[in-house]
């Protein structure tokens, strides 16, 4: 499978946004949406009304990453705003993870689950076989243009084997950080979907096209050193 590119949302240059949209059209695999309540991560940037916004402008699928304290207050919101997958965090879950996905399931749409860099794969081992996505924080939550975390690469291998091992469908999706430094060790951990933000795309070029091209050079490179080595 080639690797998909995820961009994020929350980096582009929202006065530019119809713009950096029709670039994003034509190439990205998927739209990374961050919604955060400012109580989970001290942050607040994208919303349900982001989506309701951008929806009618691109036919990619939109992702949903929740990095909120209480999922449910979102889901349908979310869900009736357009995305496709909706991601919560696996610690925001777990009191109620099989109702939960349940719910984004019965509501049309692909269940994925976020595992912050402290959270060890065992914490979804029960329902690994029902999620869609599987979302990997190599940074903490929160905020673009953080260093990368090294010791996530090992959750990413686990994430491979278990995959291979029993046949899940989950993608296996790397977050925060995902740039020309860390495509190779990405890959060759088993990353399939990289979410790239300020360091992988955005602040490579003022024209979203031209950066495009660049990250795509990026990975290409890593993609052939990791062919050769092989
Ligand atoms: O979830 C996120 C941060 O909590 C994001 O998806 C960021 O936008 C993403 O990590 C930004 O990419 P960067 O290259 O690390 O700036
Ligand atoms: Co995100």
């Amino acid at each position: 499978m080639s690797i998909q590119i995820s961009p994020s949302l929350m980096c582009m240059n929202l006065m530019e946004i119809k713009q950096q949209l029709s670039v994003l059209n034509s190439r990205a695999d998927f739209l990374h949406v961050d919604i955060m309540d400012g109580h989970y991560v001290k942050n607040i940037t994208l919303s349900p009304f982001f989506i309701e916004q951008i929806r009618p402008h691109t036919p990619v699928a939109i992702d949903v990453h929740l990095m909120v304290e209480t999922p449910t207050d979102f889901i349908a919101a979310v869900a009736q705003a357009g995305a496709d997958f909706i991601c919560p965090h696996a610690e925001t879950i777990n009191r109620d993870a099989f109702r939960v996905i349940n719910q984004i399931r019965a509501l049309g749409k692909k269940p994925g689950v976020v595992l912050n860099p402290a959270t060890p794969v065992s914490w979804i081992h029960h329902y690994l076989h029902l999620l869609d996505k599987i979302t990997v924080m190599t940074v903490d939550p929160g905020y673009a243009g953080q260093p990368f975390i090294p010791e996530m690469v090992n959750k990413i291998a686990e994430l491979k084997a278990l995959k291979m091992q029993h046949g899940y469908r989950y993608l296996i999706e790397i977050d925060g950080s995902c740039n020309q430094k860390t495509y190779g060790t990405l890959l060759e951990a088993g990353a399939e979907v990289l979410i790239v933000g300020t360091s992988g795309l955005f602040n490579l070029h003022d024209r979203l096209e031209i950066a495009w091209d660049k990250m795509m050079s990026n990975i290409t490179q890593a993609q052939s050193l990791l062919q050769e080595s092989a």
